[in-house]
């Protein structure tokens, strides 16, 4: 089945959707049995898709769980309530005091946040990498190693990673490789075809698509998925119903949504690149995007996040630049229908692992679904206001 029709198909059956269309929304904390041995059935199969206790999850989850999993090629998916929380419930599934973790240098703020805080609070050790440091990652392996994190590309700045060199690497050396797979989606890559163990998702992207959910996937392979599932349930981790209601209802259109984002983004991301204020395009597919041969390598299709680098700017500039904008509104996060600008300052401080030039501003676009015709006209004008 061609991923077009599985977005479409998978996570219906029958036992889910009581012959609606969409899995319904159950809503439930309690779970009622008929009998002690109806009680005892469900226990025993807590973890396998009986109806138990709101905090396993009802039907609506098992749908779109059975959807995620498939579709990213793992054997089960646990639910989170924001990416994020993916992020910490997967490390903290395997992580213990004493470990070594090594992390992306490019990881988005908060994943660096929870390690620098929180995980060595728990004194969890962290080393940051360079995302393009492929083969050389086994220099920085430790007896203490767990866990190898990996994001490609990286959210801001867009590096794309080896990941089949740096998952066979951790392999030879016992880790357990962890990928966010945000950018790609469910759909744009084949994290387990390229050795990853647990691929997540901030579903909060472009899964939901329309910017009202917070919700988290962590798709893990045979080997860690007892214990993925296992510790993320100990820790008390669940999502509402009707977050999973309208996670699996983007779903169903995150193919054409997809497409044409990467349509209209590439458009943009052309016209940038005659514009003399440019520096470069960190686009993963140009070739000025660092690691642009893995992502011609791995990837299916780009979508409409991408950044650029102005070749000069301050504060000033960047805020006629990007305040006023018709259409590329300012806010966190990407992935739904409508286009956002992110003047992104500091990044230098955020690198331990590499160094970034922040004398050449750099500016994170989402392409949304408007026409792109308007959205080239509003950074025409933005460029106006920046000269
Ligand atoms: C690759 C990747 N992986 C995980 C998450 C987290 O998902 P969540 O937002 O559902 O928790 C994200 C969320 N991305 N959000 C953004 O890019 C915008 N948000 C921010 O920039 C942001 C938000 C709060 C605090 C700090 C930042 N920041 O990156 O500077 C992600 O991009």
């Amino acid at each position: 089945m061609k991923k077009e029709t599985q977005i479409v198909s998978l996570g219906r059956d029958k036992k889910w959707t009581k012959g609606v269309i969409n899995p319904p929304v159950f809503r439930a904390s309690t779970m009622l049995f008929e009998t002690m041995e109806e009680m005892r059935f469900a226990t025993k199969n807590r973890a396998n898709g009986e109806m138990f206790y709101g905090r396993r999850g009802g039907p609506t989850h098992f749908a779109f769980q059975a959807a995620i999993a498939e579709l990213e090629g793992g054997v089960g998916t646990a639910l989170y309530p924001s990416g994020s929380a993916a992020i910490s419930g997967a490390l903290l599934s395997f992580l213990k005091a004493g470990d070594h973790l090594l992390m992306v240098d490019n990881a988005y703020e908060p994943t660096r946040a929870l390690c620098d805080n929180l995980l060595a609070g728990y004194g969890i050790e962290t080393t940051y990498y360079d995302p393009l440091i492929g083969a050389g990652i086994k220099d920085l392996i430790q007896e203490n190693t767990k866990v190898l994190f990996l994001e490609s590309p990286g959210s801001i700045t867009m590096e794309i990673q080896d990941v089949p060199t740096l998952s066979r690497i951790a392999h030879e050396n016992d880790l357990i490789v962890m990928l966010d797979n945000t950018w790609a989606s469910p759909i744009n890559s084949r994290p387990f075809e390229m050795g990853v163990d647990i691929s997540i998702q901030a579903a909060t992207k472009y899964i939901v698509g329309h910017s009202d959910v917070m919700m988290g996937t962590a798709t893990s392979n045979e080997k860690y998925w007892d214990q993925l599932r296992e510790h993320s349930y100990l820790m008390g981790y669940c999502t509402s119903p009707d977050d999973v209601y309208l996670a699996s209802r983007g779903l169903r259109t995150l193919g054409v949504r997809m497409a044409q984002h990467e349509k209209n983004a590439l458009k943009v991301a052309n016209w940038l690149a005659t514009r003399p204020e440019v520096d470069h395009l960190r686009h993963p597919a140009f070739e000025s995007c660092p690691g642009h041969e893995f992502f011609e390598r791995d990837f299916s299709a780009s979508n409409g996040l991408f950044s650029f680098v102005l070749k000069e700017g301050n504060l000033k500039s960047i805020t006629a630049l990007v305040e006023n904008m018709a259409h590329f509104k300012m806010g966190f996060s990407w992935g739904g229908y409508e286009s956002l600008i992110l003047g992104v300052f500091g990044i230098d401080k955020l690198r331990t692992a590499t160094t970034w030039d922040s004398s050449k501003p750099l500016i994170r676009l989402h392409i949304g679904l408007e026409n792109v015709d308007d959205l080239i006209a509003d950074l025409e004008a933005g460029f106006e206001r920046f000269n």
